[in-house]
């Protein structure tokens, strides 16, 4: 029974920032269970609405496309969510509750953990309760570039949000890699986590030994937890 549990318990797997079809193909058939497609100019990953689109119809039924923004405005919005038709949104700048809710679609809200105001256990939880309708509360670093910096945080900061009754599923993201995810996922036990850097060759490019890699530690992790 206990193995079926654990089996029932597995950690889902987002891999972020893909920008060729080749690696959104590697990440599905490595099971991936979401892909993220960044839509922030600055980031070495961004994508284009038509690169995105074509992007989306490679991905298969039952795997979520995830679209990330970054303080974009309502059209730059819209326009994804009408060329790309994303599964999901995921919010990493400093969006408000109302401007989160306002597009009617099913949202993750990242948390740049370690930044100002989000220093403290206390602190962070009181930031993730201003998004009490997420679908996820996804937790990164802090980083001047928003995101997708490699670097991680120091998981005591998530205490709170973890012993809290009203906590939406925990996202686990920021500087994970397959050498090291068992440990995190140990610490936190997240609902799911999220790579990026982890499994590239360099920014945007993704290698497929190393996204095996992470999925196995990440199963491996989970099967004895
Ligand atoms: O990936 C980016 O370039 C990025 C840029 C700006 C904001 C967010 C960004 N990525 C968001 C993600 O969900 C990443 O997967 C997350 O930050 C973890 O990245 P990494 O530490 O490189 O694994």
């Amino acid at each position: 029974m206990s193995s079926q549990l654990s089996t029932l318990q597995r950690t889902r797997i987002k891999i972020c920032g893909l920008t060729r079809p080749q690696d959104v193909d590697t990440a599905v058939r490595a099971g991936a269970d979401a892909v993220g497609l960044v839509f922030y100019g600055p980031s070495k990953r961004a994508v284009g609405l038509g690169q995105a689109a074509s992007l989306r119809q490679r991905v298969p039924a039952f795997v979520d496309v995830v679209a990330l923004f970054v303080n974009a405005s309502t059209h730059e919005v819209e326009q994804v969510i009408e060329q790309v038709q994303p599964d999901l949104l995921q919010f990493h700048g400093d969006e408000s509750p109302e401007f989160c809710t306002s597009f009617k679609q099913r949202y993750m809200r990242a948390f740049r953990v370690g930044g100002p105001g989000l220093d403290t256990p206390e602190a962070v939880l009181a930031a993730c309760r201003r998004y009490p309708s997420a679908s996820a509360w996804l937790f990164d670093s802090y980083s001047t570039g928003y995101g997708g910096s490699g670097l991680s945080f120091d998981p005591e900061l998530l205490s709170a949000v973890r012993q809290a009754p009203d906590s939406r599923s925990i996202v686990l993201a920021g500087g994970l890699k397959a050498d090291t995810v068992a440990h995190s996922l140990k610490m936190v036990q997240p609902y799911a986590v999220d790579v990026s850097s982890g499994v590239e060759d360099a920014p945007g490019i993704k290698s497929e030994q190393k996204i095996a890699a992470f999925v196995q530690s990440v199963a491996s992790a989970s099967m004895h937890r």
